[in-house]
């Protein structure tokens, strides 16, 4: 059915010690597309991930992958789902270049070797052993090892954490390609710019849920509604600050001395804003005016920044 899900969880909960770390969570990824679970540490994504990869027994719910199941179908699975753990779960004795060679030889039709390890810059690194890598190191190999047998899902836990900036943009190429390849991209981030520059559905999980989810666009439009950062004095009032500022802007101190007004910020805003702080011999450090981010979005919806 080319409709049907690469991915479909439904209800899926896993505890440990009694405590429910996911917590009847739904998601749904599709061939063609990068779905990013973002969501702070601790929030159950590596979790439902492992879930998802047959490595954890789930408590409840059902996992499809490929429209199987991740425990009883694992066998036929395997060549058809690549995985990239968070801790790179990669032999350690062997060199990088030997191990890459090793798992693509398990794959039918496996990837050119070259040409992904030039991509990722494997080459620097090809002769030493896995256990001498850097984090950063290790982690290029681990995607390559996930998508070197072409999967038709793959599934990348924290995919660029450790990099350098130039790694990142390596892999997020990659990660667009396959997208483009027809591949069910699914990655888990905290990263908020992972997430709005890769993902074409985003999911928001918090405390084992699903707690909001769409495309970015979806999720950060409100309208022309725009966000203004402010860094000045600890503990002035927002709700005075707020009546300064006109109708219909929302003002928070999100940490002490940080404030976030968020609405139809305008010009007016900023001389209203300014001439309030002068009043009460506040000085601005720092002010900016942008578009709602992820993290606005996740902070309006737990009160919480999601690092
Ligand atoms: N094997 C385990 N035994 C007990 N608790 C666990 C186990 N694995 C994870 N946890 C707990 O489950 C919760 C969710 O962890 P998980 O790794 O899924 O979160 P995460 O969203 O991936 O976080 P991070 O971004 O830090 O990787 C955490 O509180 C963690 O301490």
């Amino acid at each position: 059915m080319p409709d049907s899900p690469a991915l479909e969880i439904a209800g899926l909960v896993k505890r440990y010690d009694g405590r429910a770390v996911v917590d009847r969570l739904d998601l749904v990824a599709r061939a063609g597309q990068v779905t990013a679970v973002l969501g702070p540490n601790g929030a159950g994504k590596t979790t439902t991930i492992e879930c998802c990869e047959g490595l954890r027994q789930a408590d409840g719910g059902t996992v499809r992958v490929l429209g199987l199941d991740p425990l009883l179908d694992a066998a036929r699975l395997r060549p058809r789902v690549g995985v990239m753990l968070q801790d790179g779960g990669l032999p350690t004795g062997i060199r990088a270049q030997d191990m890459l060679a090793h798992v693509a030889r398990m794959y039918a039709a496996p990837r050119d070797r070259d040409e992904l390890t030039e991509r990722l810059g494997l080459g620097s690194f090809g002769r030493t052993t896995v256990r001498r890598l850097s984090g950063g190191q290790r982690q290029r190999l681990a995607l390559a090892a996930a998508i070197v047998g072409r999967p038709e899902l793959v599934f990348l836990d924290e995919p660029s954490a450790g990099m350098d900036p130039q790694s990142r943009h390596a892999v997020w190429e990659l990660v667009r390609e396959l997208r483009d390849e027809g591949v069910a991209v699914v990655l888990t981030t905290h990263l908020m710019d992972e997430a709005e520059d890769l993902a074409d559905h985003v999911a928001i999980v918090d405390h084992g849920r699903v707690i909001a989810e769409g495309s970015v666009r979806d999720l950060v439009s409100d309208g022309d509604d725009r966000t203004l950062r402010l860094d000045t004095a600890a503990g002035l009032d927002v709700g005075a600050l707020g009546a300064a500022l006109g109708d219909g802007l929302a003002v928070t101190e999100s940490t002490p001395g940080s404030y976030v007004v968020v609405g139809a910020v305008g010009p007016t805003t900023l001389a209203a804003l300014t001439a309030w702080l002068a009043d009460r011999g506040a000085l601005a450090t720092r002010v900016t005016v942008g578009r709602r981010t992820l993290e606005d979005v996740f902070l309006d919806l737990t009160g919480r920044h999601l690092r």
